[in-house]
């Protein structure tokens, strides 16, 4: 099976991948959701905060600097990933100048199917008028759809220093959460994020998003908690290839640093697959079922990479004791791709994770029996 990325409107470079990026047939779709009804995220903000940026960036593989160069958007952009990512969701790219009380504005129309609305705040502007616009845009939604998720993106900090990011942080927090508290909407909840599209901040915080949309994550967490602990490994995530956003990872603290590395693994992995594992003529798929690597760094650890389905990899940091009980492993990473698989087959039926599903499975302890 091909996954099209040339898809209408989706302009820009696409890095690593091939046009023609194949997988391979043989495996049902394994994805966030099956049906037609997709989540929703709104990328919404005011013009020139960076809107457009993002989601190049994320789900299109720009390159940063390539961004200078986008045009202004002057319609809804509506942007269907399910096709080429694990995350099966559209995003809707807004135009900055958006009217609300324009009567073609249909709020229920737009806030009704949306599963978490980002306003993206230009940090190095002044965000005055911003966060006025941020109020309205979360009134008017919540109104409509009390359970979208509201999400903040303060971006642009690249140009910050360290303790201005702090400080604009707390100013933007303090500020937007009075401002609801003003209009006796207190129940709201807001989430913040430094983000730039110049490191890995914005992926991270498009991680976190699209974590609250997952209703599998607690199953995938105990998973992959269950199965680090199992293995002798540090850490683990589980990645979507094409985005590098990680939909799960285990209950350890995530620091920045690790997320790096094993961004970069999945970038180099697909790099060499790409230009030395396809055939002369392209053919032949740059990521699939064998999909493997292992690098040894310079401080006693392994990041270790395997294929989990097609859009998903998992990626883990290991210390080098523990790889060399590499078989140990790799059953135990048979067993956790077993069941991330029926985790999604039973909740492509039901819609709901099984929670008790990791109960019937079975990891190798380190000492060699079964757990
Ligand atoms: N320094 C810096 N510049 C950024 C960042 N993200 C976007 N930009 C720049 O901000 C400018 C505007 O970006 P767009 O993505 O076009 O903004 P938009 O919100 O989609 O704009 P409209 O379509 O007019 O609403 C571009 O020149 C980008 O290169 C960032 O993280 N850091």
């Amino acid at each position: 099976m091909s996954i099209p990325y040339d898809e209408a409107g989706l302009a820009g470079s696409f890095g690593s991948f091939p046009k023609s990026f194949d997988y391979g047939a043989e495996e049902p779709e394994v994805g966030l959701s099956t049906c037609s009804d997709k989540p929703r995220i709104l990328l919404m903000g005011l013009r020139r905060s960076g809107k457009s940026s993002i989601q190049k960036v994320v789900f299109h593989k720009m390159s940063p600097n390539e961004t200078l160069f986008l045009e202004s958007t002057n319609q809804i952009y509506k942007d269907d990933v399910s096709s080429t990512s694990f995350v099966q969701f559209q995003i809707w790219d807004f135009p900055g100048q958006v009217d609300f009380f324009d009567p073609t504005f249909d709020s229920e129309m737009i806030f009704k199917g949306t599963g978490a609305l980002i306003f993206v705040i230009d940090a190095q502007d002044d965000y005055v008028e911003a966060l006025s616009r941020l109020h309205l845009t979360v009134s008017r939604a919540y109104k409509v759809n009390p359970d979208i998720n509201f999400e903040v993106f303060i971006h642009k900090v690249d140009g910050l220093s360290d303790d201005h990011k702090i400080e604009t942080q707390r100013d933007v927090h303090q500020r937007a959460n009075d401002d609801l508290s003003d209009a006796n909407l207190e129940k709201v909840h807001l989430s913040f994020y430094l983000t730039s599209i110049y490191d890995h901040s914005i992926f991270e915080a498009f991680s976190k998003v699209v974590q609250k949309l997952i209703p599998q994550l607690p199953t995938l967490e105990n998973l992959l908690n269950i199965f680090i602990s199992h293995s002798g490994i540090e850490k683990a995530f589980l990645f979507d290839v094409v985005s590098k956003i990680y939909i799960a990872t285990d209950s350890s603290p995530v620091d920045m640093q690790s997320y790096e590395l094993c961004c970069d693994m999945i970038d180099v992995v697909i790099d060499v697959s790409c230009i030395y594992g396809l055939m002369a003529d392209g053919s032949g798929c740059a990521y699939d079922k064998e999909s493997m690597a292992a690098i040894k760094l310079n401080n006693t650890t392994v990041l270790y990479l395997k294929e989990v389905t097609k859009f998903l990899a998992l990626v883990c940091i290991v210390r080098e004791e523990s790889f060399e009980r590499k078989g140990l492993i790799d059953y135990n990473f048979h067993c956790l791709r077993k069941a991330v698989h029926e985790v999604f087959e039973v909740s492509g039926v039901a819609s709901l994770p099984c929670p008790q599903r990791n109960g019937c499975l079975k990891f190798a302890a380190q000492n060699g029996s079964i757990l």
